[in-house]
């Protein structure tokens, strides 16, 4: 058995839970796992089904005979399988924490992805990333190379079928061209409890703002800098004596710890786009 998961966005009316549990059933699957939602604001209904079905039932054809049976008004419906695992790019710049904290959760299987390569404008932690048996790609960038250097990593990420980007510190602004690109594909970590402190030096923000609490963002990548769909916060509480420095330091494991948690939410496909915001079935 191998588990497939569905998510369906669409107008919301009465009975899509029954019918599409129903197919699910009469098409040979176990549902495990459910989540539904209807935002009261829009009418739009939000569900993620887990299910278990043979191994004999490949995802294109379950996904074909669904186009079929399964229509909804300004409905969005994907069907992923579990078993085929996301092909991954981590990119980073020059503080390590985020890479090295995923680094250590993939090599415990703690992330169900295929973890190709890592991308850095910086070499830091070329040895460390060749070290763990992986592919270390060096983008060095100055603003008049910025173009080239964003062909060179699209390249790279066609060249490599990837599936996932993630920016885990990576401190490069990146282009309209590549973001629409990669649109839902690129989650980055914010070092700020977002909308708060966006754009470069968030913590010495924080310490001019005299704020008590700090935080960290997991959000999806858009043109727009800070502005993409949230998928997780955190946040650490602090007092007048702390610097931006000692915020810094703080603030490491909270960046670390959200960010996982939103790649294995990833991964596991529980995150739902609702225009810009997120739907999570966690
Ligand atoms: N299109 C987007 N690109 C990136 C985003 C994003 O939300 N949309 N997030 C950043 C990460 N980031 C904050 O989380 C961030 C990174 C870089 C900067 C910045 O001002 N960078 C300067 C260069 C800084 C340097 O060379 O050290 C720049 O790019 O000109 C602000 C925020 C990742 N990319």
């Amino acid at each position: 058995m191998k588990k497939f998961v569905l998510n369906l966005v669409c107008d919301d009316s009465a009975g899509i839970i029954s019918s599409v549990t129903s197919y699910v059933t009469t098409s040979g699957g176990n549902i495990i796992e459910s989540g539904q939602y209807v935002d009261l604001d829009d009418k739009r209904f939000f569900m993620r089904l887990c299910f278990e079905i043979n191994d004999s039932v490949t995802l294109k054809a379950f996904q074909k005979d669904l186009e079929v049976n399964i229509s909804y008004p300004e409905m969005v419906c994907n069907v992923y399988d579990l078993s085929i695992k996301p092909r991954v790019m981590i990119m980073v710049s020059q503080l390590g924490h985020c890479l090295n904290d995923l680094l250590y959760r993939y090599s415990i299987d703690q992330l169900p992805m295929e973890l190709v390569s890592v991308a850095s404008n910086h070499e830091r932690y070329k040895s460390r990333v060749e070290h763990e048996g992986l592919e270390f790609h060096y983008l060095p960038i100055t603003p008049d190379t910025k173009p080239e250097q964003e062909a060179e990593l699209l390249k790279l990420i066609d060249d490599e079928n990837i599936d996932l980007v993630i920016l885990a510190r990576y401190m490069q602004v990146l282009s309209d061209n590549l973001c629409q690109k990669m649109s839902g594909k690129i989650i980055n970590i914010h070092h700020s409890f977002l909308p708060s402190f966006k754009g470069g030096r968030p913590y010495h923000q924080a310490r001019d703002k005299g704020v008590k609490l700090i935080g960290a963002t997991a959000h999806y990548v858009t043109a727009d800098l800070d502005e993409g769909p949230i998928i997780e916060q955190d946040v650490k509480r602090i007092d007048h004596a702390a610097s931006a420095s000692d915020m810094v330091a703080i603030g490491r494991d909270t960046e670390s710890q959200v960010l996982a948690k939103a790649v294995k939410l990833q991964l596991e496909r529980r995150i739902l786009l609702h225009d810009h915001r997120t739907v999570i079935f966690q």
